[in-house]
């Protein structure tokens, strides 16, 4: 059963769901060490070693083979296809605006500064596939980097026991034009990506959603190669008053424990009646989720009810949680929005349930966990670029800047850099 929690009485616990963070397991980064120091040793030896432990599949080939995307193309259930194709229209529509171009400033003839705005060249789009496929992810990630112009985008998701990949993905991967897809998950697919192996290419930017040993794979291989943010586990906090639906609040609690047994789901009030009605519903609904084991265990150890004396220790907590998804039933929810400071995505009022924003509405749903709301955003097109500067000085401009520039050379006792400027300004 999911537990209410009185914040100002228990406030050991509260400071514990606070500060929790999904990336501080020892057990689990010894696994994820272990597997990207094979990987890196070994490359396809160990991607298949790891892949049949924790996949229990044995593949016969690693890539996806043209044969099988048109198997898909034909497969496809058409009134999905469709669906997808509407959902790729809004968040393309969403994504667009985000499109950067570069800039010049040349005020004058002597000097003219710039930043030039250019696609990584290659990226892997890392697309969960553990207990459940994730099409939406592919549009999540594809459609950004398109839009940015990445000339190279490789997708690596897990495989069923039967070396399978869902159509659905496949089909959305090939409707934005991915046709390099490798059928390999968890911390092995990331070490494959990063440190390139006989069959996976090497690329310069991982990105996507997964589980922990995803989340904590792509943070260990950071630097080496580019990653996006840590989008772990799931998680909702939502904001709740004492008029709020609790069916469908518990319905939103149960959509994101149902990802990971890992997931966090948690409600804030500041009405005592609001939480045992959302206790009860949460029970009830349950025994009607197919996937209840997962979300019965996301729930005991990751739910709670936290009951708080004023909405505005509500907005507190909320914003010291700093959740991925958070979801505002209040009275007035386009005021109390303005309260909040960290969150990944937030959903306004009873009919913009989290899982809209999963698949439809445009913006991306990959987004930062563990606390990392705090400096990190949501996927976009921002995340498939990189930044080059422009700098010219003419003879002039720079004698007119030298005179600084000694100074604070100087000033940091670096007089090969004085030198670099005063053979210029000495030259006849
Ligand atoms: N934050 C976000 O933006 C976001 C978006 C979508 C999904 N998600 C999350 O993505 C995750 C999807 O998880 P999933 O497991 O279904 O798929 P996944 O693809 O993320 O992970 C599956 C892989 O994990 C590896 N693995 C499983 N158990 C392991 C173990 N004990 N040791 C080592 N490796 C192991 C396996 O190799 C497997 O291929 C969920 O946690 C979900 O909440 C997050
Ligand atoms: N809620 C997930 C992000 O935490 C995204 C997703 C994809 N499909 C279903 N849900
Ligand atoms: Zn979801």
């Amino acid at each position: 059963m999911i537990k209410i929690i009185e914040a100002n009485k228990e406030s050991e616990k509260i400071a514990k769901i606070l500060s929790r963070s999904q990336m501080d397991s020892t057990e689990v980064l010894e696994t994820v060490n272990q597997i990207l120091e094979e990987v890196k040793t070994d490359g396809d030896k160990a991607v298949l070693k790891f892949t049949q432990l924790y996949d229990e599949n044995k593949l016969e080939n690693l890539k996806v083979t043209q044969e099988e995307i048109e198997a898909a193309k034909q497969a496809i259930d058409k009134d999905l296809e469709k669906a997808l194709k509407n959902a790729i229209k809004n968040i393309t529509t969403f994504h667009k605006k985000q499109v950067k171009e570069g800039f010049m400033i040349n005020e004058s003839p002597d000097v003219m500064l710039g930043q030039m705005v250019m696609p990584i060249e290659k990226v892997g789009l890392y697309i969960p596939g553990g207990t459940a496929s994730y099409p939406s992810t592919v549009m999540m990630n594809a459609i950004p980097a398109n839009l940015a112009g990445v000339k190279e985008i490789v997708i690596t998701t897990p495989a069923d026991k039967n070396g399978k990949i869902k159509d659905s993905v496949l089909v959305t991967a090939d409707l934005l034009g991915v046709d390099q897809i490798y059928k390999i998950g968890g911390a092995q697919a990331v070490g494959a990506l990063c440190y390139g192996s006989e069959t996976i290419p090497k690329v310069d930017k991982i990105v996507g959603p997964g589980n922990i040993y995803v989340a904590m794979a792509k943070h260990k291989v950071s630097g080496l190669v580019g990653i996006d943010m840590i989008a772990g586990p799931s998680e909702v906090l939502i904001i709740a008053d004492e008029k709020a639906n609790p069916t469908f609040i518990a319905a939103d609690l149960l959509a994101q424990a149902e990802h990971d047994k890992r997931a966090a789901s948690i409600v804030v009030t500041d009405s005592h009646s609001q939480a045992k009605a959302i206790q009860k519903e949460v029970e009830i609904q349950l025994q009607m989720l197919e996937r209840n084991e997962i979300a019965r265990e996301a729930l005991s150890e990751y739910g709670a009810i936290i009951l708080c004396e004023t909405k505005e220790q509500c907005f507190e907590i909320a914003n010291d949680f700093a959740p991925e998804h958070l979801e505002i039933l209040t009275e007035n929810p386009f005021e109390d929005y303005k309260k909040i400071k960290n969150a990944g995505a937030i959903f306004l009022g009873e009919y913009s349930p989290e899982p809209l924003g999963d698949y439809y509405a445009g913006p991306n749903h990959t987004l930062p966990t563990s606390k990392t709301a705090r400096f990190s955003s949501a996927l976009g097109v921002d995340d498939f670029y990189k930044k080059t500067s422009l700098v010219y000085y003419s003879k002039e401009a720079l004698r007119q800047a030298s005179e600084d520039i000694l100074l604070i050379a100087n000033n940091e006792g670096l007089t090969g850099h004085a030198n670099s400027i005063k053979v210029r300004m000495e030259e006849s």
